[in-house]
């Protein structure tokens, strides 16, 4: 059942309380609640994803999430960023930040998921090893226009019955032909046929996490005309209809609590002006994503004992790497006037246009609001040989790992100039070497806590983010493009390094894809914050299941890889308990 209100729960105790159903949240409670004898709760502090259309129009999804579903965080003052404060995100709704997020689905390389293995002494959380979980994710299906997608994904990488619908892109736009001719004509970019068959490297057809034209989230199905395919997803109505699942939505939990025993069974949560407490049987799994993860921590007393004491929070086990370790991608996009109609820019300026797509979409879910940011994204690399590398160790997974992406968009990103149409090119670096944290200021449990991605402290991510929008520089001269494009709009490729450099601090943006504030490490290692198995560090009764586990961020966006750790994070529980 789906709650409301905390006075609907018929019991104080359950054998496993999730915190947050969110991407790896909403896997671990429909994994566990497949057992009919196990009772699962799940607290999330939002409301639910069903009958928000912005969390179901996919191409709505170019706005920043509406506060209603939006924790509204910003980073603190980022020096890096000649020292702004930026927009972070994360979902506040059932579902998490997968019912708000860009519904770009990339697993990574292979060597992401090997170095994870690597790093955490546990071959499980090897690419190979994964690939089981990665299946049971994900159902691939056709897009909404129905298009013969021979040549644009590889069926063999794929899974076609699990939960969540992948698709490609269901609405051709202008771009879509330059980019993928411009491929056979530089070697720098390179056709892949599938980007996530775990070989990476190059540019292909994006993968997202549509279905029938609607977003597929790990929330509940929303689906509002009748699907194609079974209409799945981890919380819809069959799986939220099992007597042994509870669903209690807006229950902020603000700390986990210590019993006599030294355990950490229980939670307190607060719904509009109530405090609570319910205990867990078995365990508590906490999977409020990477900065709500830390942040109950922190409010426990799991943390960095003397900074805690400091902020007048009683330090209950003593855990320096809490919040640190916090890693993302930084962004920047670039634009050219083109000489084409059907831009993005054609509906922005015309209502009746904006209203007949929505309205295509509303009773056939075709058209260009079926698709979200991009139709085709590239994985790349500076050259091994590049001055840039010249006092560093290559930061990327591995010689087969991306450094940078691209991400071709049909359209001006952000207001656009009042004439022309437009197409957008956003480099990314995806392998940072800075590291920042998630950190309080304040004892109260309810107060936003700081966000310090440390941005470009590795000067490193910034030489890389630089060679990225050089490498723009040239995709975009690629004879492709000559009878389309027709000038830069945001800079010419002749800027010099330095103040491209300086560009790239004013205009840079987050990836919105953080991890590692409760790091995974060997067992017993000195630092980081759970083990391979993903128990808080030498507690008992406490799990954390969610994106903050990885240790390096991959070179993906993220929602896949907090989908397979919810997935093998599952396993691992029903392994623990004999489920
Ligand atoms: C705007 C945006 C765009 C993105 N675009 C993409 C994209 O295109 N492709 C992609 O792969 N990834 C994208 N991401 C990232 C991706 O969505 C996340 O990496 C992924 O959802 C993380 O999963 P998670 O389970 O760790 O956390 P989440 O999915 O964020 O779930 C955490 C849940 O916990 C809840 N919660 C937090 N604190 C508490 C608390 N104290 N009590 C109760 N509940 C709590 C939250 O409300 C939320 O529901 C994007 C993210 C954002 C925000």
């Amino acid at each position: 059942e789906i709650l409301q209100d905390a006075a609907g729960l018929m019991a104080t105790e359950f054998d496993f309380i999730v915190v947050g159903g969110g991407a790896a949240g909403a896997v671990v409670a429909n994994r566990l609640s497949e057992n009919s004898n196990i009772t699962v709760l799940i607290l999330e502090a939002g409301g639910s994803n069903a009958g928000v259309l912005n969390t179901i129009v996919p191409f709505f999804a170019l706005q920043t999430p509406g506060p209603a579903q939006n924790w509204n965080y910003t980073t603190t003052p980022q020096a890096g960023l000649n020292g702004r404060s930026v927009g972070y995100p994360r979902g506040f709704v059932l579902g998490g930040s997968t019912s708000v997020n860009g519904l770009l689905y990339t697993r990574g390389s292979r060597e992401d998921f090997d170095r994870f293995a690597q790093v955490t002494g546990d071959a499980g959380w090897s690419w190979d090893q994964l690939i089981p979980y990665m299946r049971k994710n994900e159902r691939f299906t056709l897009p909404s226009d129905n298009h013969n997608i021979t040549g644009e994904f590889d069926p063999a990488v794929h899974g076609f019955d699990g939960v969540n619908s992948v698709t490609l892109p269901g609405f051709p736009s202008p771009p879509d032909a330059h980019v993928i001719q411009a491929t056979t004509e530089l070697e720098e970019f390179k056709f892949n046929l599938d980007m996530n068959s775990g070989s990476q490297l190059g540019i292909g057809w994006v993968q997202a996490t549509i279905d029938n034209g609607s977003r597929s989230s790990a929330g509940v199905y929303t689906i509002l005309v009748v699907p194609r395919s079974a209409a799945t997803s981890y919380l819809n109505s069959e799986v939220t209809s099992r007597p042994n699942l509870h669903v209690l939505l807006n229950a902020r939990v603000t700390r986990v609590l210590q019993d006599a025993q030294g355990e950490f069974r229980s939670v307190e949560f607060v719904q509009g002006e109530t405090s609570m407490n319910l205990t867990a049987t078995k365990e508590v799994i906490l999977s409020a994503g990477s900065i709500g993860t830390p942040s109950v921590l922190l409010h426990s007393g799991i943390g960095d004992a003397s900074a805690l004491s400091k902020l007048g929070i009683t330090p209950l086990h003593d855990l320096p790497s809490v919040g640190q370790n916090f890693s993302d991608h930084v962004s920047v996009s670039l634009s050219w006037l083109v000489n084409s109609t059907g831009t993005w820019e054609d509906a922005e300026r015309n209502a009746t246009l904006a209203a007949e797509q929505f309205a295509q979409w509303n009773s056939t879910r075709m058209g260009p609001l079926t698709d979200a940011l991009t139709n085709q994204i590239g994985w790349l690399r500076v050259p091994d040989d590049s001055p840039i590398f010249t006092d560093s160790v290559d930061p990327a997974a591995g010689p087969n790992t991306a450094h940078f992406e691209l991400l071709v968009s049909n359209g001006f990103l952000g207001p656009a100039p009042a004439t022309g149409n437009y197409v957008s090119i956003t480099a990314a670096m995806v392998c940072p070497s800075s590291r920042g944290s998630v950190t309080l200021n304040s004892s109260d449990p309810l107060a936003p806590p700081l966000i310090d991605a440390n941005s470009f402290d590795a000067e490193l991510d910034l030489l890389i983010l630089r060679e990225a929008v050089r490498s723009v520089f040239r995709f975009a001269a690629a004879p492709a493009w000559s009878d389309y494009i027709i000038s830069p709009v945001t800079l010419n490729a002749t800027v010099s390094d330095a103040d491209l450099e300086e560009f790239i601090r004013d205009n840079g943006s987050m990836g919105l894809h953080g991890v590692g504030t409760a790091s995974s490490s060997p067992k017993g290692a000195a630092y980081g914050v759970v083990d391979p198995d993903l128990r808080v560090k030498n507690l008992t009764g406490l799990r954390v299941i969610d994106a903050s586990v990885m240790p390096f961020v991959p070179a993906a966006h993220t929602q896949a890889s907090a989908y397979f750790i919810g997935e093998r994070g599952a396993d691992l529980v029903k392994e623990a308990w004999n489920l």
